[in-house]
């Protein structure tokens, strides 16, 4: 694990001793913007046109952001319209590699060996943490977006003058209460594992871990009433819950010691997790080999043996019980 300082690598973990044995996330940094037509994204970012095979998807198949755009990409019918690459799942000194004989799909566009390369070629200068997801475009040569709640918004427009693709995930009337439950579940889930799991200070991680499965029984009274979290509708909110709950009772469970409960303690997520993950085409997007090499075997301070649990049994494809609850599925644009 590592970072960026002036563009050279540093071998170098996160320093939570500057925050008081906390984790803070920093801040994506290339935040360019795919429109249909190229012109500045909705808050007047540099727009860049969408275009058949003039971007390329770097990704970790065991990171939660990264897949969040893979199910969109998925959903939204671009497998042929951005191409993809996969890491090898081991974050080790060179941080996120693109080596072939532990697992990754190798890099055919740029052939580089390390993903710290991309952003060095994106800006020779570059100083911060090198991240997957990060979008690559081809005529420019550079990462134009490394954020994966951007990516998610412009996957789920930009493209579908090209590819006929009508679904939307963000729908104008659903987006405040979109925006409000990504907020609640971003701050406590998807990152509350990442804090409770990296903090180094007991008080720290207490702090976290009730937060977190607060946040946890507010999703799951939720999902009471609703079949997804917006609502009828299936979103990107349920896609950002999704990539931390498929995760949970394999990894953060017992790696990050999120253990008050397991997902599958809970009825309604348990039951909303199954049924997301038979969606089709979604449980193609999962790579438990992946995720669990990934964590325990990248995080020495946390599981110095590198020791990859054996369970737990999961079995993802029993019935759910969801239909209970009245859902539309994934609404479609006038
Ligand atoms: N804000 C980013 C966060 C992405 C992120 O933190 N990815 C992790 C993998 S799960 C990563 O690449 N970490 C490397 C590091 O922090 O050095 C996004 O959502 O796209």
């Amino acid at each position: 694990m590592g970072l960026l300082i002036d563009g050279t690598w540093h071998n170098q973990g996160y320093d939570t001793d500057k925050h008081s044995g906390e984790f803070v996330r920093e801040s994506a940094k290339l935040r360019d913007w795919i429109t249909s037509d190229g012109r500045p994204g909705p808050d007047g970012q540099p727009g860049l046109p969408a275009e058949t095979s003039r971007y390329h998807l770097y990704v970790s198949l065991a990171c939660p952001w990264a897949h969040r755009v893979l199910i969109m990409r998925r959903l939204k019918g671009l497998e042929s319209v951005i191409g993809v690459s996969h890491t090898s799942p081991l974050m080790l000194d060179q941080g996120w590699t693109y080596r072939e004989d532990e697992g990754s799909s190798g890099d055919p566009v740029n052939g580089v060996d390390f993903h710290h390369q991309l952003y060095t070629l994106t800006d020779p200068h570059y100083t911060g943490r090198v991240t997957v997801p990060a979008l690559w475009d081809k005529s420019s040569g550079r990462i134009v977006n490394n954020e994966s709640a951007d990516l998610l918004r412009m996957l789920n427009g930009a493209f579908d003058g090209l590819t006929g693709n009508r679904l939307d995930l963000y729908p104008a009337d659903l987006r405040e209460t979109i925006d409000a439950v990504n907020a609640d579940v971003y701050d406590h889930i998807n990152n509350g594992v990442y804090t409770s799991g990296f903090a180094t200070e007991q008080a720290v991680y207490e702090k976290h871990v009730v937060a977190l499965f607060e946040a946890l029984d507010r999703m799951e009274a939720r999902l009471t009433e609703h079949r997804y979290l917006a609502g009828e509708w299936f979103t990107e909110a349920d896609i950002r819950l999704f990539t931390t709950l498929i995760r949970f009772d394999a990894v953060y469970h017992g790696h990050f010691k999120c253990n008050l409960r397991r997902i599958e303690d809970y009825p309604n997520l348990a039951n909303y997790l199954r049924e997301l993950y038979q969606w089709p085409g979604i449980a193609e997007t999962v790579d438990f080999e992946h995720i669990k090499r990934h964590y325990y075997l990248s995080h020495a301070t946390i599981n110095p043996n590198g020791i990859v649990p054996y369970g737990p049994l999961l079995d993802l494809d029993r019935p759910h019980d969801r239909n209970r609850l009245p859902g539309k599925g994934i609404r479609e644009k006038d």
